[in-house]
């Protein structure tokens, strides 16, 4: 109703202007729903992958001969290695999930892949910087199927599920058929000696300036870090400072 230029306020509406805003949720990795999810998620991975870990740091003294081992292992049965990890979350820390959640930010990220899902916990990282921007497709590849379904029940507690399409099987083959468009971000995460192939299928579909992550990615397993070091390739490549020894590397697309 015309009030006379002057807009009514009601005695309630002024105390509703005068009462303190509450603090804007500025971004969903740092507090509500999703955060709570990750925080539960982490742990959960801390206690499953504990005596793996463990045993990994009593065995290993050496990274090349680690590595060494890894990449014989993957050669001789990737399924079956894989298989043998079905119960471990292997995943990325809260540092660097946040990390790529800061990555897909940046590059306002519409299209993400991933290589290597595991139960989703890299994923909801970065489902939630899609969310948190508008909207957009996170494409997730598993193996292990049991692992794709824990992924799948993870996303959804974050209510980020409708954000991500999971292929489930090998991603040299669930990745053949393309990802549906331009990729802004790739996250390369999963067997160590398939970087190399799992890039050359997603660089025709890859943007000039979009990020790709490497965690784990070793000068021993494959060639995937003198390609992307090589700017020849269309690539500028530096390795992360943080979490030292897992092979952290950051890699943006120049053309
Ligand atoms: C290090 S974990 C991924 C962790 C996950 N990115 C996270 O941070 O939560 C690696 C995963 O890659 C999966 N994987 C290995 N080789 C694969 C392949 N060829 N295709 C699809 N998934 C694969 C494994 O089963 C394992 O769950």
């Amino acid at each position: 109703m015309w009030s006379g230029g002057r807009s009514r306020i009601s005695g309630s509406d002024a105390y509703a202007l005068a009462r303190p805003k509450e603090p804007e949720n500025m971004d969903s990795v740092s507090s509500g729903l999703v955060a709570d999810v990750l925080q539960r998620l982490h742990q959960e991975a801390d206690a499953a992958d504990a005596p793996l870990m463990q045993a990994y740091a009593s065995e290993i003294t050496n990274v090349e001969q680690a590595m060494k081992q890894v990449v014989e292992a993957e050669n001789k049965d990737l399924t079956g290695l894989y298989h043998g990890y079905a119960d471990n979350f292997l995943s990325v820390s809260p540092e660097f999930g946040r990390f790529l959640y800061m990555c897909a930010r940046s590059c306002k990220a519409k299209r993400i892949v991933e290589f290597g899902s595991s139960m989703g916990i890299s994923a909801i990282y970065m489902a939630a910087a899609l969310r948190d921007m508008g909207g957009g497709v996170l494409i997730g590849t598993e193996i292990e199927s049991s692992k794709a379904e824990r992924a799948q029940a993870n996303l959804r507690a974050a209510g980020l599920a409708d954000l991500v399409e999971f292929r489930i099987g090998d991603a040299r083959e669930t990745l053949k058929a393309g990802v549906g468009g331009d990729i802004d971000m790739a996250m390369l995460d999963g067997a160590f000696t398939l970087y190399l192939p799992i890039l050359t299928l997603l660089e025709p579909h890859l943007k000039p300036g979009a990020i790709i992550i490497g965690e784990n990615a070793f000068t021993e397993a494959g060639g995937y870090i003198e390609y992307v070091r090589d700017p020849q390739n269309g690539y500028l490549s530096l390795p992360l400072s943080f979490d030292p020894g897992r092979g952290n590397e950051f890699t943006v697309k120049t053309r």
